[in-house]
Parts: structure tokens; C-alpha cells; sequence
């Protein structure tokens, strides 16, 4: 059986679970499991604090975990990131009131609150800079309103919450962060069970970010037409009873759909249809 960790609470849990479900795996129906079989799938997932599933991950209990890059950094635990899920994206960043410092550098002498001291201590000793650092649980843009902190380090967002609290980000991002699927390091990367969640989960992806796009064009325009949907491979071609017109298949960006489909129009081609994709292995 294949041992995954999952988010249990907090921005990584809901979206971890309907991806997996997506992908045709059970997932727990109620958040007090803590454990739940997948006997058809032949895996078992573990709930656990996203802060915690790293640290798992490394001890080689749990085979992969999903967790978000800025809490692998921060445990510094013995894992690496196998596959980019693209939910749960945020920048890491320095906040002060305006006013406090003009950068980074001016950090100096002044205290600094965060949820995630090990990446924050790794960046001011990267960058030389000698400032106490503090942990907090969670709700850090509070800390300089009552005087914890001068500094804060936190996830970014939109900025609601920097806004709301009256500050303003400092320097450039410390890190770009978003969930990922992480294994121990070193561990075989040819594992055959993982290797078939990955590509479960690539197929997730796939189908969230693709479109099927049908048409029917004239023979003489159809290179034209194929430059602008070149799919993954290339085109299924299929002769249409009319003579001098083909049915072209190719799947294409999801978000490039409406254009993709003006273009074509301009060209000439006809009963342009686009439709979801389920599910898919590539
Ligand atoms: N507002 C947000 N937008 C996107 N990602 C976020 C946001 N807040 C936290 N994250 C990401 O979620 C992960 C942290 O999860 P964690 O459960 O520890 O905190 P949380 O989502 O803030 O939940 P809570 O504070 O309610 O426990 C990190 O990878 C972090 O980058
Ligand atoms: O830039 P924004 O869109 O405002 O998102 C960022 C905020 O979201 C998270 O907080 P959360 O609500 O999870 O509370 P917490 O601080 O207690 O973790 C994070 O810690 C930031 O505070
Ligand atoms: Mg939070």
C-alpha cells in the first residue's frame, strides 16, 4: 500500500482532497478521520498538520505527502518536491509600518515575528543581517500593532490582510510558494506506485487546464489551422463526407480557448465546439 500524507486543516486541506478525489481516489467524508483506506487504489492516506507532513515525508514513514513548498523549507527536513499542484500560491514577504524601513538591510537591532522562523532565519543569515526572531501561531500582522514585533514575515496573498493591518511589504519576495507533492530525498524515483499517483494527478491538471477543440475546415486552410492548434501531439485529422473538408480534434489551453476559437472562425472553419476533458493520462 502506498502511504500518502494529506493536509488536514487550513488552505491546503480542502483543495489537496478534491484534487485527489478528482483523480479517483477515496477521500475521508468527515475531517475528525484521521486515516482512511483505499483498498481499490491500494493507498492509504494519513490527515495530518500541514506542518508536520515533511517531517513524516523524511522519516520515511509516509511514502509522499502533499504540503506547501514554504512549510517544507521552513521544517528543513530531509525532502524534495516531486510535482507542482498549483493551488495554494503565495508569496512569502517582510511587512512593516510604513515608516519602520527603507529595505531588508535596516532590519538590523529589530525583532521579527513569524509562523516560520526557519525560513526567516535562513534568510536574514543569507543576507548578514543580525535581528532576534519571534514565533507566532498564526494572525501575525497583529504583532507589530501590539508591539511584539517591529518586522513581520508572513504569507502573501492578495494583501488583504498586510492592507487591513496598516502595513507595507518590504523588499523583494523571500520565496514563491504553492502546494506541492514531496518524497524523501534520495528515496527510488522510479517507485512504481508513485509513479502512478503522479500521473493521476499530472492527468488532474491536464484536464483543469485543457479544452477538447473540434472543427471543420477546408483542406487548403487546414495547415493554418493546425499552426494554431498544434495539441500535445499533433491533430487527429478525419475526412468529412463534403469533399474538400476535414474534421480536425486537438486539445488546447484552456484559457487561450476563445481566441483560438475567433482565429479559427477567421479563417474559415466551421462548428468550432470546445469540451471539458475528465480526466486523462498523456
Ligand atoms: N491566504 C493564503 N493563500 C494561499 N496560500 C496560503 C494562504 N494562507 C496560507 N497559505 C498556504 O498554506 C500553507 C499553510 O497551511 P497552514 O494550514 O499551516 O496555514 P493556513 O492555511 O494559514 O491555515 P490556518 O492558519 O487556518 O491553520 C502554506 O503553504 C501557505 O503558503
Ligand atoms: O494576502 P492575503 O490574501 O490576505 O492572505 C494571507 C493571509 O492568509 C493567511 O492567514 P490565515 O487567514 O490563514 O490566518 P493565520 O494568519 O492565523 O494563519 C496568511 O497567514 C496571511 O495572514
Ligand atoms: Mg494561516
Amino acid at each position: 500500500m502506498l502511504r500518502i500524507a494529506v493536509p488536514n486543516k487550513g488552505s491546503l486541506s480542502g483543495p489537496a482532497s478534491a484534487m485527489l478525489h478528482e483523480a479517483g481516489y477515496q477521500q475521508r467524508k468527515e475531517s475528525k478521520e484521521l486515516v482512511l483506506v483505499d483498498p481499490e487504489n491500494e493507498v492509504e492516506f494519513f490527515y495530518l498538520r500541514p506542518r508536520d507532513i515533511a517531517i513524516y515525508v523524511s522519516s520515511g514513514k509516509l511514502d509522499i505527502g502533499i504540503t506547501g513548498r514554504d512549510l517544507l523549507l521552513d521544517s528543513g527536513a530531509n525532502a524534495e518536491e516531486i510535482l507542482q499542484l498549483g493551488f495554494a500560491r503565495s508569496t512569502f514577504r517582510y511587512a512593516t509600518k510604513p515608516g519602520t524601513a527603507k529595505g531588508v538591510a535596516d532590519f538590523g537591532g529589530m525583532t521579527i515575528a513569524t509562523s516560520y522562523e526557519g525560513i526567516v532565519a535562513k534568510h536574514l543569515a543569507d543576507s548578514g543581517i543580525d535581528a532576534s526572531v519571534v514565533h507566532l501561531d498564526g494572525a501575525v500582522e497583529t504583532a507589530i500593532e501590539l508591539g511584539v514585533a517591529e518586522v513581520i514575515a508572513d504569507v502573501v496573498e492578495t494583501g488583504t490582510s498586510l492592507r487591513n493591518a496598516g502595513l507595507e511589504v518590504i523588499g523583494e519576495p523571500i520565496m514563491t510558494s504553492e502546494a506541492v507533492v514531496i518524497r524523501r530525498t534520495g528515496a527510488d524515483p522510479a517507485h512504481a506506485q508513485v509513479q502512478q499517483f503522479l500521473r493521476r494527478l499530472q492527468g488532474v491538471l491536464v484536464a483543469r487546464s485543457y479544452v477538447m477543440m473540434d472543427y471543420d475546415c477546408r483542406v487548403e486552410n487546414l495547415e493554418q489551422a493546425v499552426a494554431l492548434t498544434p495539441g500535445l501531439e499533433s491533430p487527429t485529422i478525419s475526412p468529412l463526407h463534403h469533399e474538400g473538408w476535414v474534421a480536425v480534434r486537438s486539445m488546447v489551453a484552456a484559457k487561450e480557448a476563445q481566441r483560438i476559437m475567433d482565429d479559427l472562425y477567421a479563417l474559415g472553419a466551421r462548428a468550432i465546439l470546445t469540451t471539458a476533458i475528465h480526466a486523462c493520462r498523456l
